[in-house]
């Protein structure tokens, strides 16, 4: 009797579970339930969702169980998630249905990701409150007055910049590249070029935190509720967290010293400062800081990207290179082009918006999260579900994109082609393409994405003629990889070397003529305002 009765107790308890278990499976599984891989209880489908290339798998489950109707349901560790598929659902969902399904869901290794306590630090990340309207109006507000502007002349300084590297120092070409790119940003923010390491370190320290492939508490997120002491991750963040927002505040503390002394040149804090909270309905300083830092570090690792593929699509298709070299020399007459060049070079639209296309750089698409229960094709959705619009299903689609594994830029510029559109001195724009969102929250920086990218690839085009390196021991070319890259939400390709031959000498004599002359200019001007500043002060005397 003794013996039995725990036995029978443990048996008993077996059964219980595993009832317990397969009534969950059936319920969780059940026939009139939205199609998606069989889930297991409690855990979804976490242990075959690889962290690598999740995009991939996504697509591969798409393939199998969306069918036509272009989404499919999963769930990981209790989120829900309705991954969309076909463009027509993310239209339906994230555009008629904006209203209610533009929040965001919780990053869970960042500490209040959503602002909901109130912290007012990440812009896309934020939930769907008061801080998220007033820093999406003043973020568009700013970006769009700095592109009428043509970005005050910042990113073709930084471009000509960007040439004379290559030129001197090409084998750190993806050093220069982001550098570019943090340059243009930190201008625009601050008006110190020198801060852009600085700004790219932050940059890439967010978004990995960020990320699903980030810490391994944003996938097995009970981990995170561990106690501070035992706590590596938290401990962690706090660190990031801390010094990222003491830079932004120091950078704004600055800029105001520098303003009071009218020693400040135009950039976006000083806008900020001038211009007083009233106008954007920003509480004070230290959200201010937050959404102008916010916008420097997001203009970076998103231009990095597609900069990046744009090298390998031209490296692989040299035919397509030398139609973009063509057009260039012809309607610019020998000039590097500028973004008023735009409306007369297709081809270099076409191969930016097909390197976008081809190698998307937020393949997963960003998740909105549904504020409200919601009945969709016959299917009820609870709220707080996820919807993903999985980008790289979209970007594939084979109606919309024939061929769409390779690389065909003609599919925006020749008649036939399904996303063929006139007028060619307008279209193709990479404006409103999948990869920039959705409805409500879609991307502000679209038009900076554009230009940063016309006029860098233009140059580049200009240039050089874009090649494989050569292994210096055998003579053979060193295979440049289509296919590699980091998984986290914005992805870049791997480390990869490559060969940038100046098309001639005397365009190699001019690109570093041009920078020379840029760089003189800047430094004029800057030394001239400064002293006009000191003469105001009285700390020199005007002879
Ligand atoms: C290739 C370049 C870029 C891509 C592919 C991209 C993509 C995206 C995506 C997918 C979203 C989320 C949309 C959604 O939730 O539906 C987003 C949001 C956002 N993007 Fe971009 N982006 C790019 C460049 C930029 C740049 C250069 C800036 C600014 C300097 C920028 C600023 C923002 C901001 C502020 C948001 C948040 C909008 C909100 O939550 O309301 N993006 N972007």
């Amino acid at each position: 009797m003794q013996l039995f009765t725990p036995t029978a107790l443990c048996v008993a308890l077996v059964g219980a579970v595993v009832f317990h278990l397969v009534k969950v499976f059936r319920e969780i599984n059940h026939p009139r339930k939205i199609p998606g891989p069989t889930l297991l209880p409690y855990i979804g489908r976490i242990h075959d969702l690889p962290i690598q290339y999740m995009w991939l798998k996504f697509k591969e489950w798409a393939d199998q169980y969306s069918g036509t109707d272009g989404f499919y349901f999963t769930e990981m560790l209790g989120a829900k998630f309705l991954v969309v598929t076909k463009e027509k659902v993310a239209e339906e969902l994230l555009v008629k249905r904006a209203k209610y399904n533009s929040d965001r869901p919780m990053v869970r290794s960042l500490f209040d990701s959503k602002s909901t306590f109130g912290s007012m630090e990440y812009l896309p990340l934020m939930g769907k409150n008061q801080y998220w309207s007033r820093q999406r109006k003043f973020t568009h507000a700013y970006l769009t007055e700095a592109s009428n502007a043509h970005y005050y002349g910042v990113m073709y300084h930084e471009a000509k910049r960007w040439l004379a590297r290559l030129i001197e120092n090409p084998d750190d070409f993806e050093y220069s590249l982001e550098d570019m790119s943090s340059k243009i940003m930190c201008q625009l923010a601050w008006d110190d070029v020198n801060l852009s390491e600085a700004c790219t370190k932050s940059a890439w320290g967010l978004l990995t935190q960020m990320s699903p492939a980030g810490p391994i508490t944003n996938v097995i997120t009970p981990l995170w509720h561990l106690p501070t002491m035992i706590n590596p991750w938290k401990i962690a963040e706090h660190k990031r967290h801390d010094e990222q927002q003491a830079w932004w505040m120091e950078r704004l503390v600055t800029t105001r010293n520098n303003l009071e002394q009218g020693r400040q040149r135009p950039c976006f804090t000083r806008q900020y400062l001038e211009r007083g909270e009233k106008r954007s309905n920003i509480s004070g300083d230290y959200e201010a800081s937050s959404v102008i830092g916010m916008m420097a570090l997001v203009g970076i690792f998103t231009v990095v990207g597609p900069l990046s593929y744009y090298l390998v699509s031209m490296i692989h298709h040299p035919k397509w290179q030398a139609a973009v070299q063509k057009e260039i020399d012809e309607a610019c007459e020998g000039r590097v082009p500028t973004l008023d060049d735009a409306p007369k070079l297709p081809i270099l639209r076409a191969c930016i918006k097909e390197t976008m296309r081809w190698r998307p750089n937020v393949p997963t698409g960003v998740a909105h999260e549904m504020e409200a229960d919601d009945e969709f094709r016959g299917y009820f959705l609870p709220k707080g579900t996820r919807i993903l619009p999985l980008d790289w299903a979209f970007l594939r689609d084979p109606e919309k994109y024939p061929d769409p594994n390779n690389f065909r830029p003609e599919r925006w510029l020749e008649p036939g082609w399904p996303t063929y559109q006139e007028p060619l001195s307008m279209y193709p724009t990479i404006k409103g393409m999948t990869s920039f969102g959705w409805g409500q929250r879609q991307c502000l920086g679209q038009s900076l994405t554009q230009d940063e990218l016309i006029v860098a690839c233009g140059a580049l085009a200009w240039c050089f003629n874009l090649k494989q390196k050569k292994d210096p021991v055998t003579g053979e070319d060193i295979p440049v990889p289509t296919n590699k890259s980091n998984s986290l939400l914005i992805i870049k390709p791997d480390s990869f070397q490559m060969a940038f031959e100046p098309r001639s000498e005397a365009r190699k004599e001019e690109a570093l003529r041009l920078w020379a002359e840029s760089d003189a200019k800047y430094q004029r001007e800057k030394e001239e305002f400064l002293k006009e500043a000191d003469e105001k002060n009285g700390k020199i005397e005007v002879v």
